[in-house]
């Protein structure tokens, strides 16, 4: 179980924020403050969690992080019985006297879902279209009805009603990834969803700068290059490399002191080892050394 206490360092999230991203996060902010939840839908690597932790840290609650995935069920979401424990007492005080009493109770472990909604948090269900539907139609009543039913908890009330502060947010990737469900209209029906989408080489530089304290103007030439072979995928109807191609080619320039220049053979093995296996895979590119060396040749100093 995750549970943030306003840290979003915790998962090296932290977010950079520029003029669009503080216009989304004011923006979704009002929508959870009215009591809506706030979905973030886009390809991998576009900041979806990045932004749901950021907006969740604006409330100033406990954040609870659920990962959507095909193995969650009730029990995780509600809770479960863990066990037994019993408590037994065995007076012969008065020798004449035998006299044992024995008490048995189950044990119960509350789920992810319930104690956030219990001690009103926020919740961060992180890909929640990787769970599988039935898993999720617990929020149908979250959200519409502001209770949480107890379905087979064997406990003595059916339900419970939503703490009043309790908010949602979700993330989920498109439905062509591999291992994403399709999701009941009716939950998509009751919340709010922004579309992300990769940004532009430029706002991608200003976050890699501030993450790895290299030079903007060093790091666009890296965004640069990855943003083009992105293009080239998406015309090959596929989906191209993320921003972290771009963090990975920076983080570890700097770290083995590559200079990036297109014409440096350290820096063109970086490049081909972080980005040749990517396009293969997203674009079904058979030689993708080829795209990329051309685009190298264009960073040359
Ligand atoms: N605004 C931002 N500030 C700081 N880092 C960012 C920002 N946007 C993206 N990143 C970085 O880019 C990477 C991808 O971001 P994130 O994990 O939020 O994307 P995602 O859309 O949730 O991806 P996935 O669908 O694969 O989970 C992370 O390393 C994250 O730290």
């Amino acid at each position: 179980m995750t549970v943030l206490q306003n840290r979003e360092k915790a998962h090296g999230k932290t977010m950079v924020q520029d003029e669009v991203s503080e216009d989304t996060l004011s923006r979704t902010l009002e929508y959870l403050r009215a009591g809506y939840p706030v979905h973030f839908s886009g390809p991998a690597g576009t900041g979806k969690t990045t932004t749901a932790l950021a907006l969740a840290k604006k409330r100033k609650r406990p954040v609870m992080i659920i990962h959507g995935n095909p193995e969650l069920n009730n029990k995780d979401m509600i809770g479960d019985f863990t066990g037994y424990s019993s408590k037994k007492v065995v007076d012969q005080y008065v020798r004449s006297v035998y006299k044992k009493e024995e008490h048995v109770t189950e044990s119960w472990r509350d789920g992810r879902l319930l104690e956030a909604v219990k001690n009103g948090w926020t919740l961060i269900y992180d890909e929640f279209t990787r769970s599988k539907p039935s898993a999720n139609n617990l929020f149908l009543s979250v959200i519409e009805e502001g209770i949480l039913p107890l379905y087979g908890t064997k406990q003595t009330e059916p339900f419970i009603r939503v703490h009043p502060d309790f908010r949602m947010i979700f993330t989920s990737n498109p439905l062509e990834y591999a291992g994403v469900y399709k999701t009941q209209d009716a939950l998509l029906d009751r919340m709010i969803t922004i579309q992300m989408n990769y940004l532009n080489e430029d706002r991608e530089a200003i976050i890699i700068a501030k993450k790895t304290g290299l030079e903007k103007d060093e790091i666009k030439m890296i965004t640069g290059l990855v943003s083009r072979l992105r293009e080239k995928c998406s015309n090959e109807n596929g989906t191209g490399p993320s921003i972290r191609a771009s963090l990975m080619i920076a983080e570890l320039a700097k770290r083995q002191d590559i200079e990036i220049d297109g014409d440096h053979q350290d820096f063109q093995r970086l490049c081909l080892d972080v980005l040749e296996f990517p396009i293969k895979r997203l674009s079904g590119e058979t030689e993708p050394e080829k795209w990329i060396m051309k685009e190298l040749k264009n960073l040359s100093k």
